[in-house]
């Protein structure tokens, strides 16, 4: 569907859980943060529904993120569910690649087309300081199961940080490189100011161009990162709240503050 700047929305990230495994410390705080409630969360039905509603209004290409997805239970039967919605064309997912040598396989077999993984430096200290609790073998070994599970082209998120050096940078370049993996720097947000202009990330930063909505993990539709407005599909069914969503969606990010990565499915 066209929004009125003429836009073709066609790209849907769903945040399928808030839940994470990691404590990254440009996304959430040590403590962990306040979780949507069990009852609160969609279900694997309202999802799907939600995503059968999208595909008429255009929709092609959906990424699963969170939170970390991999946690959310019953992770693959999903994957197979949406991969299965006709209309669907292309399906990934965002990961920290943690439970990635565990899943790789059978995301593939339900149906996942590629994954992109977040990895913001080669050294293992820095990488537990980091995420505070994560070992990055964990994610050489996800992203081996990933190449062999087909699910590619990866792609590899890198926040840059005030502190990122040249050297590792470079060191993290070399290595995706000679692994075949698409390296992408993504600039730090400030998700306390909202602070726009250090806006970046593929695409993403781009929004006369922005063909994307997202979906919470508690069902609310939001029609951009930096905008606060978002549309219930609980109270307004998904074609209602898709519709709305749509006709919101603003041409320049808005100034509002940002909303939580973890919660809107950045
Ligand atoms: N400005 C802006 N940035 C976004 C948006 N969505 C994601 N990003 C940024 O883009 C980064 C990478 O997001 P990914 O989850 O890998 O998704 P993607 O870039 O759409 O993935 P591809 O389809 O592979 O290009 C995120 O970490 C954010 O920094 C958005 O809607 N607006
Ligand atoms: C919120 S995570 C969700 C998916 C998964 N847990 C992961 O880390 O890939 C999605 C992306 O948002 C990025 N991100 C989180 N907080 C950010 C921030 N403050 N600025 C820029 N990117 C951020 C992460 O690096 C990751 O690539
Ligand atoms: S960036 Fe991803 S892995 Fe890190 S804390 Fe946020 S949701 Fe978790
Ligand atoms: S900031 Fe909003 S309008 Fe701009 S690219 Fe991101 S989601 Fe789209």
């Amino acid at each position: 569907m066209l929004d009125k700047y003429n836009r073709n929305i066609s790209y849907l990230r769903i945040s399928v859980t808030d839940r994470c495994n990691l404590r990254c410390t440009y996304c959430m705080p040590e403590e962990g943060i306040d979780l949507i409630a069990h009852e609160e969360m969609l279900s694997f039905e309202q999802i799907i529904n939600f995503v059968e509603e999208a595909v008429k209004t255009g929709i092609t290409k959906i990424r699963l993120t969170g939170g970390e997805p991999l946690v959310r239970k019953g992770i693959i039967d999903l994957v197979r569910l949406i991969a299965n919605v006709q209309g669907v064309e292309d399906l990934a997912l965002t990961t920290n690649g943690i439970l990635l040598e565990k899943y790789a396989e059978a995301l593939a077999q339900a149906g996942l087309k590629r994954v992109n993984i977040s990895l913001d430096t080669l050294n293992p200290a820095k990488y537990r300081e980091i995420t505070r609790c994560g070992d990055i073998n964990d994610v050489f070994k996800g992203i081996d199961a990933a190449k062999k599970a087909g699910l590619t082209p990866i792609k590899i998120n890198c926040v840059r940080m005030p502190d990122s050096s040249e050297t590792e940078l470079i060191t993290l370049k070399e290595f995706c490189q000679s692994n075949g993996l698409d390296l992408r720097f993504i600039r730090q947000m400030d998700l306390e100011s909202g602070d726009f202009s250090i806006v970046e990330g593929g695409e993403g930063g781009n929004c006369k161009i922005c063909n994307r909505i997202r979906l919470t993990a508690n069902g609310k539709v939001k029609p951009c990162l930096f905008n606060n407005n978002e549309f219930d599909i609980k109270k307004l069914g998904a074609k209602d709240a898709i519709k709305k969503t749509i006709e919101s969606k603003p041409q320049e990010g808005s100034q509002n503050k940002i909303g939580k990565f973890y919660n809107i499915g950045g």
